[in-house]
């Protein structure tokens, strides 16, 4: 049986299938634009995606199944009867309701939110993202008015479009901060706070089943899973106990740690729970989520600001580090994720000199996304102790500086996965379940040891990260 897994994330859509000896191999990968039409707005394309995804398909040849992962919280409306997109893709990075999330907060509504979704008032979420579209698009007042309107997050639209499925799944579902976390359905009293009308949502289906099927250039493809891309990626690290843990670094970093059937809720210490994937007939498995919203996009920005030009060059910086010297980054430039929730903190850099240069600062990057992940981790091992040893992936965990900094600064040893297509792995493994295959992952990791007798001065990150707070709003 040939399985494939369709990875549709914030920067490309890549399709997957398993070599014969079950390692996942990249069969095509198209990189999709990124529009930033204002200020902290963040847009894609509906049918560019959907063109690339079928593009995707149609190249990995014939397939007998498929899953697919989605980036998450990103989410658009479009027409019941024509499947046309009415608006953009709003992005999970998009902030441009950070003023009704403040509001929200000021009418002293989060506390409300916090006990039906679990998840604090954020523009991250796609909440606040849908009711901006209710009420500024008039494409969609007019489907309002015509009774064909749908809403929901990208998942839904492409299953909608590719297979006349109007279904999200639970995973996906919990991204929104619509769904109450403990009945698993959609919450009036969400959908009416933040001005979503609820009839326009998908149903919410488990991870794994029958989510209709796709026509390609090599016939019907049954979809078998659906799941956002950090879940798939925790599937396809073999995290299924209580503890396990992994960090995925791409575009931002994202943490999750199994939790098992309890909802571990720590508003306190800044982390969320969320549905880690639901097995058709099972009951759910629950996930803690940390987020920091920039890693690599960090990195791409200092490149296309000239500070270096080939990720070649900034696998080594001489030690001590730039933090011990005095040069801290903080990557706020979406604002700060977990545990702090401020989305109008902003980049930083503090302790600059006249002697520092590009290889200062892109080191200072490095180390900042690194402490910002630290923050996350810690935050995570206060709830529920880490079994053993950080695995992580994506693109800098195979930037050696990195990988030791992060050691370093976490005093753990670090896992990076020798082959860096976890999501891809997970997504294939949640579509075998249907088919009755059992695909254990088969990911060989690296091992990155702290060094003894280094005591790194992480107190000066967390000042400047307090800065990063203030600056924008005194
Ligand atoms: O598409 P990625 O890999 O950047 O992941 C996006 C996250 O799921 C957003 O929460």
């Amino acid at each position: 049986m040939r399985l494939a897994g369709l990875d549709q994330g914030t920067t490309s859509t890549r399709i997957l299938s398993l070599s014969p000896d079950g390692v996942p191999q990249v069969v095509h990968a198209i990189q999709h634009q990124q529009f930033y039409p204002h200020e902290g707005w963040v847009e894609h394309d509906p049918e560019e995606l959907i063109a690339n995804i079928r593009a995707c398909i149609n190249a990995v040849g014939p397939i007998d199944a498929i899953g697919i992962d989605n980036q998450g919280e990103s989410c658009l409306a479009w027409d019941a009867v024509t499947k046309e997109a009415l608006t953009p893709v709003l992005v999970w990075q998009d902030n441009r309701t950070s003023w009704q999330i403040a509001a929200l907060k000021a009418d002293g509504h989060e506390a409300e939110v916090m006990a039906r979704a679990k998840l604090p008032l954020d523009p991250y979420f796609s909440a606040s993202k849908l009711g901006w579209i209710v009420r500024n698009s008039s494409a969609v007042q007019e489907a309002i008015r015509r009774g064909t309107l749908r809403l929901g997050t990208t998942d839904a639209f492409f299953l909608d479009r590719l297979t006349g499925r109007f279904v999200t799944d639970v995973t996906t579902a919990s991204r929104t901060s619509l769904m109450n976390l403990e009945r698993l359905e959609w919450d009036e009293t969400l959908c009416d706070l933040f001005g979503v009308p609820m009839e326009c949502l998908p149903q919410i289906v488990p991870t794994t089943g029958d989510f209709g099927a796709i026509e390609t250039a090599h016939g019907r493809v049954p979809v078998a899973a659906s799941v956002v891309d950090q879940q798939a990626a925790l599937y396809g690290f073999g995290c299924r106990t209580t503890g396990d843990a992994k960090i995925t670094f791409g575009t931002g970093a994202f943490a999750l740690m199994v939790t098992g059937a309890e909802i571990v809720n720590k508003p306190e210490m800044g982390l969320l729970p969320t549905v880690a994937w639901q097995l058709d007939g099972e009951k759910p498995v629950f996930a803690l989520d940390g987020g920091v919203y920039t890693a690599s996009a960090a990195l791409n920005w200092a490149k296309s600001l000239g500070l270096f030009e080939d990720f070649g060059q900034i696998n080594d910086f001489a030690r001590p580090s730039a933090l011990e010297k005095g040069l801290v980054f903080v990557p706020a430039l979406a604002g700060l994720g977990c545990p702090h929730w401020s989305p109008d903190a902003r980049g930083i850099w503090l302790g600059l000199s006249i002697d520092h240069g590009p290889a200062q600062m892109v080191q200072s990057i490095l180390e900042g996304v690194a402490l910002r992940a630290s923050e996350v981790v810690s935050a995570m091992n206060t709830c529920i102790p880490l079994s053993g040893a950080l695995a992580i992936d994506g693109g800098i965990s195979q930037n050696p500086y990195f990988t030791q900094f992060l050691a370093d600064v976490t005093k753990r040893e670090i896992r990076p996965a020798a082959m860096p297509e976890l999501t891809g792995l997970g997504t294939i493994g949640l579509a075998a379940v249907p088919m009755g295959i059992d695909l254990q992952p088969t990911s060989q990791f690296g091992s990155i040891q702290p060094e003894t007798g280094i005591s790194l001065p992480v107190e000066r990150f967390h000042r400047a990260v307090a800065a990063s707070k203030d600056f924008v709003k005194t």
